[in-house]
């Protein structure tokens, strides 16, 4: 189903979304009436979101939690000194032998705020062979911006099936369950969780009433739903849980995949990166990137948002005397970037498909030594394609705090300033006269 944040209804089987009212005394065909809020109940009507769902068993019906051993997913992102180096690692490298799944191979790579604070981002990457088999998974922490790098994935959530490839992202809602499947096997990619106010598109402001990510590209899934038993197929079920920045487990007897309708506005979706209407100067200078925003997490200060997903795709560079790469600067906010596919236009070599770099709050950065050499040299009477390329960055206004993981691992380029080595000082005054 299409379009931004509408107000859907889907029943996988006929006759199931009640007419005129949300809660009748007896669902049709035997099920449960469940509503899924996904702002305060008293949210203004523009960004109020909710769902009713219509379902087998209601959400409850599981055993009880226990803490969930996976070391690698946290948000500690509160203690100890952060370095305002420049940072940037290789793409990490995807588990062959044993079988990992999504929920095991989700690895933090920073972050800031916290889920309790209901501010600030989590970020992780995910390297998984594996589809989730027997497991659900739901973060009560935040929303879930997945960018898949390498391999499709088949996200099943509650409110229906999401198929993503690289190049397309998914959003699957704070509290919804979901299930993971690999159906290229080894896989890879970018999560954002998002643990303030809920992604939406960017006002337009001067652009108009179209361009950036148009609402009717985003796609919301049909109901679909599974009635299946653990003890009929012969497997334990476990739902595992993020809550407050650790996971638990409990056991649970049935698919809660078990939606057969549901009608709301709070729902899972996909967006074709692809399609997204690049806007750029037609005349001299690189525009500030958040020329480029996908989606915005607005925080309570106007204009500066917890989180801004921003894409650099395929596009032409026509401005005039003008460097046409990403500038050097600094910047309040800070920076992570990843890359879908491609190579990044500020960025000769080193930073690669599944790679990740990040800039962090006033930390210098911009093009390496070669890209500044090539662009401060181009012929500009031609306009240049940048094509092959899909490029990201999650924005934040908090600092984001690397995780002593990330750190540590093998795969961080401990020599990543070198790419600035050769930007020699070129100071020279004209000859004075006498
Ligand atoms: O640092 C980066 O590469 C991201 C970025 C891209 C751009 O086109 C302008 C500013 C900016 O921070
Ligand atoms: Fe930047």
């Amino acid at each position: 189903m299409s379009g931004f944040g509408n107000e859907f209804a889907t029943e996988a089987e006929p006759g199931t979304l009640p007419v005129g009212q949300n809660s009748p005394q007896k669902v049709a065909h035997g099920l449960y009436a469940e509503q899924l809020s996904g702002t305060a109940f008293t949210a203004p009507r523009g960004v109020n979101r909710r769902s009713w769902l219509y379902r087998i068993r209601p959400a409850l019906t599981h055993g009880g939690f226990a803490p969930f051993e996976q070391p690698r997913l946290h948000d500690d992102f509160v203690h100890g000194p952060v370095s305002p180096d420049q940072l940037r690692w290789s793409p990490m490298s995807i588990p062959a032998e044993a079988p990992v799944d999504f929920v095991d191979g989700l690895f933090t790579m920073g972050g800031n705020g916290h889920a309790g604070a209901q501010q600030g981002v989590g970020i992780h990457v995910y390297a998984a062979n594996a589809s989730m088999e027997g497991r659900f998974f739901y973060s009560a922490d935040g929303e879930l911006l997945i960018v898949p790098q390498q391999g499709r994935l088949r996200i099943a959530t509650e409110l229906g099936l999401l198929e993503v490839e690289p190049q397309e992202i998914a959003v699957v809602p704070r509290g919804i369950r979901f299930r993971v499947e690999l159906p290229d096997g080894p896989s890879r990619g970018y999560v954002c969780e998002n643990f303030g106010a809920q992604l939406r598109l960017p006002d337009l402001g001067p652009i108009g009433a179209n361009g950036l990510a148009n609402p009717r590209d985003f796609l919301t899934p049909c109901a679909a739903y599974e009635d299946v038993e653990s003890a009929a197929v012969g497997k334990n079920f476990e739902l595992v849980a993020k809550f407050q920045g650790h996971l638990w487990r409990a056991d649970i007897d049935h698919s809660p995949l078990d939606v057969v309708g549901w009608h709301g506005n709070y729902a899972p979706y996909k967006y074709d990166l692809r399609r997204f209407n690049a806007i750029g100067s037609i005349s001299f200078d690189h525009p500030d990137p958040s020329i480029f925003t996908v989606l915005t997490a607005p925080s309570d200060t106007p204009g500066t948002a917890n989180m801004d997903f921003a894409i650099f795709p395929p596009r032409w560079l026509v401005a005039q005397h003008t460097f046409r790469p990403p500038w050097f600067h600094r910047n309040v906010a800070s920076e992570f970037m990843g890359l879908v596919h491609g190579a990044y236009d500020a960025k000769a070599e080193g930073f690669a498909p599944g790679g990740c770099s990040l800039h962090n709050c006033m930390s210098g950065h911009g093009p390496d030594a070669a890209t500044f050499e090539k662009a401060s040299n181009a012929d500009l009477s031609k306009p240049d394609v940048i094509a092959d390329t899909m490029a990201f960055m999650f924005e934040t206004r908090a600092v984001i705090r690397p995780t002593q993981q990330a750190i540590d691992a093998g795969h961080r380029q401990r020599d990543y300033q070198a790419c600035w080595v050769g930007l020699e000082k070129h100071f020279t005054l004209p000859r004075r006269e006498r």
